[in-house]
């Protein structure tokens, strides 16, 4: 069985996606997370005064994974913890009937304040799995065999709701051809690396390897690439308050691109203008790697594709042109 769901922005900048998702009996609203690979909910199991704002997972003694927990962190410092359980996910008509759901005792306050989020569903590789005592599979691996191909498409939009499409590529949501690399999966993530990035009609020769992450916001790359973007927009300055390089609302911003396998992967001018600040700027969408150690391709980056994400006996990613 193939299916599709929707993932709607959960505010009017695009912090997030979220989509729904049928958990046991409940439907909760999840973040679809490239970037990892644990199916958390909120859950029965918490404190009510966590739970304020959000649907949650209404947990089944009976279907306890007795003695398994889990614990999650992610780069910027949220996570959570709790236990697992084995019940039924279905995304978009397609069914995992003993699925791993890691169910909350704990979360951080990112999540708990953030109430349209009920949790998140990896889509990165099962190695980086947080339960214990045996690592689970994310939901994509647990359905893999009933999908008509070994493959999700990602079709996030620019202020708009777009998709996940679980085992068929759907040649409504794209233009002209799909350009195909293989994956470096050697990490856990859907690892890709370019050669090339252009700021505007100029083009420089680099390598930039990183992962692609639908649960991460904004694009990070290496320091002198983010130096050498904002030189071009006036009135930019780089704003510990904020965390990050600012600009006047009105500043026009240059189209981005990095090139993968041979074809530059543009990201528009306009999608690099992320949000207002507190401080009456506006707050950019590329920002800087420091401290992380590799690229990170988030929503930024990934708003303006159609992304391929194919599981075969090589592992590849196919970028295509919404
Ligand atoms: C706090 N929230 C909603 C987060 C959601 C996702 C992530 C993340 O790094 N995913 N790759 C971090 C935080």
């Amino acid at each position: 069985t193939n299916g599709s769901a929707p993932a709607v922005p959960s505010d009017q900048y695009d912090s997030l996606y979220l989509s729904p998702v049928t958990v046991g009996s409940s439907t909760l609203h999840l973040d679809f997370d490239t970037g990892s690979s644990d199916l958390w909910v909120f859950s029965s199991l918490q404190a009510q005064s966590s739970l304020v704002g959000h649907d949650y997972y209404m947990v089944d003694p009976a279907k306890e994974k007795q003695g398994y927990t889990w614990k999650i962190s992610y780069g910027d410092g949220s996570g959570a913890s709790g236990k697992v359980y084995a019940d039924k996910v279905v995304v978009g008509g397609v069914t995992a009937t003993a699925q791993a759901v890691e169910a909350a005792t704990a979360v951080s306050a990112q999540f708990t304040q953030d109430v349209d989020t009920d949790g998140l569903l990896g889509l990165a590789m099962s190695t980086l799995n947080t339960v214990k005592p045996q690592q689970q599979k994310t939901f994509f691996d647990t359905v893999l065999k009933q999908l008509a191909q070994p493959l999700f498409a990602v079709d996030l939009k620019y202020h708009a709701a777009g998709s996940y499409d679980f085992g068929f590529i759907d040649k409504s949501k794209y233009t002209g051809a799909i350009n195909y690399v293989n994956a470096d999966t050697s990490k856990g993530w859907w690892g890709v690396s370019a050669t090339a990035y252009s700021i505007g009609n100029a083009s420089t020769s680099a390598t930039v390897s990183g992962i692609l992450d639908t649960g991460t916001t904004l694009l990070y790359v290496d320091t002198p690439i983010v130096k050498a973007y904002y030189a071009k927009v006036k009135g930019s300055k780089m704003d510990n308050t904020q965390g990050g390089y600012v600009f006047p609302c009105s500043a026009t911003l240059p189209d981005f691109s990095l090139t993968i396998g041979g074809v530059k992967q543009i990201v528009p001018g306009k999608h690099i203008n992320y949000s207002p600040t507190s401080a009456g700027n506006c707050f950019g969408g590329i920002q800087t790697n420091d401290g992380i150690g590799f690229s990170i391709l988030g929503d930024i980056f990934l708003k303006s594709k159609y992304v391929i994400h194919e599981m075969g006996s090589t592992p590849r990613i196919g970028f295509a042109q919404q």
